[in-house]
C-alpha cells in the first residue's frame, strides 16, 4: 500500500549546516507514529520538510504517492494534512476563535454556513464550545494549543501533524486533547517530550538524533509519566 507521507533519505542544510542527515520514514493510513528525541535533534524541522517550509537539498519528499519537490508539487496536497505548530501564536490569526476554526474549511469550498458547523462541532468535540466568541489572542497558552487543534480537526485532514500539542496543556484538557485524538479516523505524526502522551496514543515511535531516525520502543506503561498530586491543606 502507498504510504501517506514519507522522507527518504533527506538531507536539510541550514547555514551550511546539515540538520536533517538522511533522515527516512513512511507513514500509512491509520499509523500513529511518534517522533521523540532530544532538544534540536531536528523534529520539527522534519515536520516543515514533510509540508514543503523547508526543502530537501537531497533525498525525496512524498506526499499521498506524489514526489514532491517545489512550492507548486506541495501546496496541492496541504490541505490534506492538518499541520499544528509548536508555537500557537503562528496559527492563530483570525479576530474570533470562531472565525480562525472556520477559516479552514471556507478556504477549501465549504459555504459559510458549513464551516461555521463544522467549526462549532470541533470546538465542542474538545470540549471547549465556549470559547467560540473569545478573541483569539487573548485566550491561554493551553487553550490556544485547544483551538488550533479545532481549526486542524475541522479540516477533516487524513493526516495529522502535531508539534507538542500538551504544552501548556492542564491535566484536564491534555484528556480531551487525548480522546479527541483517539477519535481522529486519520493518521497521526506526532512530536513530543511527553511520553506519557506517546505511550497513550502511538502505535509506533522513531527517536530523532542529530538529524537522523532510528526506530524506537514505546515503554507502554500506564504510569510512565508522573503523577504530582497537589493537596489541599486539609488532605
Ligand atoms: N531558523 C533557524 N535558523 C537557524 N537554525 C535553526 C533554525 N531553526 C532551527 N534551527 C536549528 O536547527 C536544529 C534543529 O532544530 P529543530 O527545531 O528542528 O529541533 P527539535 O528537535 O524540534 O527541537 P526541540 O525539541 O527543542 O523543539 C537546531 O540546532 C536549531 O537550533
Amino acid at each position: 500500500m502507498t504510504a501517506l507521507l514519507s522522507l527518504q533519505e533527506v538531507v536539510v542544510l541550514r547555514d551550511g549546516a546539515a540538520v536533517l542527515r538522511g533522515a527516512s520514514l513512511s507513514l500509512a493510513a491509520g499509523e500513529r507514529l511518534a517522533i521523540v528525541g532530544p532538544n534540536g535533534a531536528g523534529k520539527t524541522t522534519l515536520l516543515r520538510t514533510l509540508v514543503g517550509l523547508e526543502r530537501a537539498s537531497a533525498g525525496e519528499v512524498r506526499l499521498f504517492g506524489t514526489l514532491c519537490r517545489s512550492e507548486r508539487d506541495f501546496r496541492p496536497q496541504r490541505p490534506r494534512i492538518g499541520y499544528l505548530f509548536q508555537d500557537s501564536d503562528d496559527q492563530l490569526f483570525c479576530p474570533t476563535v470562531i472565525e480562525d476554526v472556520a477559516f479552514g474549511p471556507l478556504n477549501t469550498g465549504c459555504t459559510a454556513e458549513e464551516a461555521q458547523a463544522r467549526a462549532q462541532a470541533a470546538l465542542e468535540g474538545l470540549g471547549i464550545g465556549a470559547l467560540a466568541g473569545r478573541v483569539s489572542h487573548r485566550l491561554s497558552g493551553g487553550e490556544k494549543r485547544l483551538v488550533c487543534l479545532a481549526g486542524l480537526l475541522a479540516m477533516r485532514p487524513d493526516v495529522l501533524m502535531l508539534d507538542e500539542p500538551t504544552n501548556g496543556v492542564d491535566a484536564a484538557n491534555r484528556e480531551r486533547l487525548r480522546d479527541a485524538l483517539r477519535r481522529f479516523p486519520g493518521a497521526l505524526l506526532l512530536v513530543s517530550h511527553d511520553d506519557g502522551f506517546v505511550a497513550e496514543l502511538a502505535t509506533r515511535a522513531m527517536l530523532m538524533d542529530q538529524g537522523r531516525l532510528a526506530p524506537a520502543e514505546i515503554h507502554n506503561h500506564p504510569h510512565l509519566h508522573s503523577h504530582p498530586h497537589v493537596h489541599a491543606a486539609h488532605d
